[in-house]
């Protein structure tokens, strides 16, 4: 092949270059690391904290967590394995860096600085129990990281996952109490994997598609506290009662029809993930000011005499902004509130005083 002359002058440039001694020994030491590259993390968009991110939820949402283009950095922290899953997490090309952060002395660089911190740390259940077994184990856990939290990061939204939600967000509201920086509107619990069970079972029920239902469940996260509002169901539609017994009975029970199939490997994990990432992603729509966001969440609420309550919240810049109240029930749904505060009071008492004792 012919070179032209300025051609044949840029290739002989090139080629010195290339065999220069300085480059040779580059290449030879490798001195670049990763820590030296250029990027710095600096692009806009949230922080996310996702504390327990090395279990069933939690790795499955960090994937789904990492694909989110309103996040810019991502931290995933775990007692095990926390390392290995931000290693695998952090090789997806979209644009958030993530970070891995191993056990107790590395919370406080974990929570440094987030704007939004996602908690599934815990342990879940096995056939024959109920949420509140958890309690024991999981009441402490969660306390320790919103003692973090608290003190690291004491204006990001949190989403707490961990069960009992029906006591552990009122742990966590005690616990920022203490230290504080309580702010009722940031503290959510996530309860909206019952609307995605009572979206997915209504429409089975009506032969349409999951994704054009809408069912509020208010009350709490667990057995009778579980209450779908059936009368409220978008789009308009009447149920038989055999059709209302049997949608409420297994939206109820739609977390032990997991723990049962799973034989004692766990509870809802898969669902459990997609259903915080869209959460979480509604959050973070909320800090950026997107209008309209509404959720199911339970929350510090004044909709009934309880002081914490699921209904439909209004997602803002400063987190839960509005608390919708319940709208006209059915008789069937008026029992069924009836039986869900007796259920709940007990629950939510027990989170308080495990903290004030
Ligand atoms: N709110 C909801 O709708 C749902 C809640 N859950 C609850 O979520 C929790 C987690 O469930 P899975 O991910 O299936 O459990 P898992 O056992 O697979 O994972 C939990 C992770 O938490 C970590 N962990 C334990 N102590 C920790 C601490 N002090 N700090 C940070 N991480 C810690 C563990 O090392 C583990 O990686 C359970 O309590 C479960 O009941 C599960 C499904 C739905
Ligand atoms: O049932 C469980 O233990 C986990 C959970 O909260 C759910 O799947 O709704």
């Amino acid at each position: 092949m012919q070179l032209s002359s300025e051609a044949s002058q840029r290739f002989a440039r090139i080629s010195a270059h290339l065999h220069s001694p300085n480059l040779q020994k580059m290449e030879e030491s490798s001195l670049l690391r990763r820590e030296n590259c250029r990027a710095k993390g600096g692009a806009p968009g949230f922080k996310v904290a996702i504390l327990g991110a090395a279990g069933g939820i939690g790795q499955p949402l960090a994937m789904l967590v990492k694909m989110n283009p309103l996040v810019s950095v991502l931290h995933l922290y775990d007692v095990v394995n926390s390392p290995g899953v931000a290693a695998d997490v952090s090789h997806m090309d979209t644009g958030a860096v993530v970070r891995g952060f191993l056990g107790q002395p590395q919370l406080e660089s974990a929570l440094t600085g987030m704007d939004l911190v996602i908690i599934p740390a815990g342990v879940p259940r096995k056939p024959g129990m109920t949420r509140d077994d958890l309690f024991k184990i999981n009441a402490g856990i969660v306390r320790t990281l919103c003692e973090g939290i608290a003190k690291c990061c004491p204006h990001a939204i949190v989403n707490l996952i961990s069960n009992p939600v029906n006591s552990t967000v009122p742990i966590a509201a005690e616990v920022f109490k203490k230290a504080g920086t309580y702010d009722p509107k940031r503290l959510l619990g996530v309860t909206n994997l019952d609307v995605l069970r009572a979206n997915t079972f209504v429409a089975e029920v009506l032969g349409i598609d999951p994704r054009d239902v809408d069912v509020p469940v208010v009350g709490g996260h667990s057995g009778v506290t579980i209450l779908p509002l059936l009368s409220q169901v978008k789009p308009a539609c009447t149920f038989t009662a055999d059709e209302i017994n049997y949608l409420t009975d297994r939206i109820q029970n739609g977390g032990t029809e997991v723990v049962e199939a799973k034989a004692g490997a766990g509870s809802a994990t898969l669902s459990m993930a997609y259903g915080a990432a869209k959460f979480a992603d509604a959050c973070l729509r909320g800090l950026r000011g997107d209008a309209g966001i509404v959720e199911c969440s339970f929350v510090a609420s004044q909709v009934t005499e309880l002081p914490f309550f699921a209904s439909k919240v209004r997602l803002g810049r400063g987190g839960a902004e509005e608390v919708f109240p319940l709208g006209p029930l059915s008789e069937y749904e008026r029992f069924g509130l009836e039986k869900a505060k007796k259920e709940l009071v007990e629950s939510i008492h027990k989170g308080i005083s495990f903290i004030r004792k």
